[in-house]
């Protein structure tokens, strides 16, 4: 199923350019801050990943190096390497895929709204040039605070006259990951059959894990609800605090964002499926950006499939994200609208 779609458009200089998306059954994959701690394993397992045609690294340091690395393992991806800003363009012209982990990560102390001052403005550049190059092109972004850099992102869009909230994803997958690993070790399952959705946002409080849910049906005490909910949502913080300054995580998260994009491509070639993510939502009154059970396919998402039935103490905990996401959503939107 390929398609070829062409995009017009009007650069900020007036000048007019056009970019060819790149077929379905050769998607290009743009991997920006692919010289990071996330970058370098994410580059190798999308390198290593045979559905990925085509891998462009972008860094503002080191894409060279990691370039000629991954490029030497025998596998299908063609790696080209691009650092810069002056070389943003090529790496982007005809992604089907944008993943961005570009930006700094926490030390113990911080929150991760800590980074927004740092981190705003590299997600307003990067999708101001996407929003230019391949508007069409799905977004995956992974830079913290995600609650935060999704809005910058889709404001960029909104901007550009190009957004279609289908498209633009914050990565919450590591969420899934953790929970599912946590439960399965916890109850003794089948880590590969476990299934947990993780709904509200990326940070603290607004991470919700929905244990009433899980697949296969578990039975749990509310003391191991409520501990198993504390340690889903302060997951990020442990491994900074493990990791004593030298950043936060960066394997699990590679693994994550390398499952993510499988599924934003298994979507692309007509392969749905279901993924948690932070998108445009309207399924919590007042919240603008929301993750759930999203139906991933060729537009990016197909359907939103809301929470289904909460337990009390899950309702309570949506509650309790509420005004967190109000704050971070309206500081992200606020960064570009001013
Ligand atoms: N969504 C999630 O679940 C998670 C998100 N993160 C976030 O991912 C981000 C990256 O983390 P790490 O890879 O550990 O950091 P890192 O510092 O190891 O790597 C970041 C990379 O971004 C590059 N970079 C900086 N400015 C750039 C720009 N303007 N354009 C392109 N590249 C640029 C740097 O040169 C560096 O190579 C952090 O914000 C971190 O908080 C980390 C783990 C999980
Ligand atoms: O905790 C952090 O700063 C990185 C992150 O988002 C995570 O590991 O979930």
């Amino acid at each position: 199923m390929a398609f070829a779609s062409k995009t017009v458009f009007k650069a900020a200089s007036g000048i007019t350019r056009v970019s060819s998306r790149n077929t379905s059954s050769a998607p290009k994959v743009a991997l920006l801050g692919a010289s990071g701690g996330i970058g370098q394993p994410l580059g190798l397992l999308l390198k290593t990943n045979p559905n990925v045609a085509s891998l462009a690294l972008y860094d503002i340091a080191n894409t060279p190096g990691v370039a000629a690395d991954l490029s030497h393992i025998d596998s299908k991806a063609k790696v080209t390497s691009h650092t810069g800003p002056n070389e943003l363009h090529a790496a982007l012209e005809g992604a089907d895929v944008i993943v961005i982990p570009a930006g700094v990560p926490r030390k113990p102390g911080m929150t991760r709204d800590d980074l927004f001052n740092v981190n705003a403005g590299i997600v307003r550049d990067l999708a101001e040039a996407a929003a230019k190059i391949v508007p069409k092109a799905f977004v995956a972004i992974i830079t913290n605070p995600v609650n935060s850099t999704v809005p910058i992102a889709a404001e960029v869009y909104k901007n550009n006259g190009v957004f279609d909230p289908a498209r633009i994803f914050g990565v919450t997958t590591l969420d899934v990951v953790r929970s599912q690993a946590f439960v399965a070790e916890l109850k003794g399952l089948d880590v590969n059959k476990t299934v947990v959705p993780v709904i509200g946002g990326h940070s603290g409080v607004t991470i919700i894990p929905l244990l009433s849910q899980v697949q296969p049906s578990a039975q749990f005490s509310k003391a191991e609800i409520e501990a198993l909910t504390a340690r889903i949502q302060d997951a990020g913080t442990e491994v900074v605090k493990a990791k004593a300054g030298a950043g936060s995580a960066t394997l699990s998260m590679a693994f994550a964002g390398a499952r993510f994009v499988q599924a934003l491509i298994d979507g692309l070639q007509g392969r749905k499926n279901v993924q948690c993510s932070y998108v445009q939502s309207d399924v919590v009154k007042g919240v603008e950006y929301f993750s759930t059970p999203l139906e991933l396919g060729p537009n990016g998402v197909e359907k939103i499939l809301g929470y289904g039935k909460l337990s009390a103490y899950e309702e309570s905990l949506v509650q309790a994200a509420v005004p967190e996401l109000q704050k971070n959503i309206a500081k992200g939107v606020k960064f570009i609208k001013g």
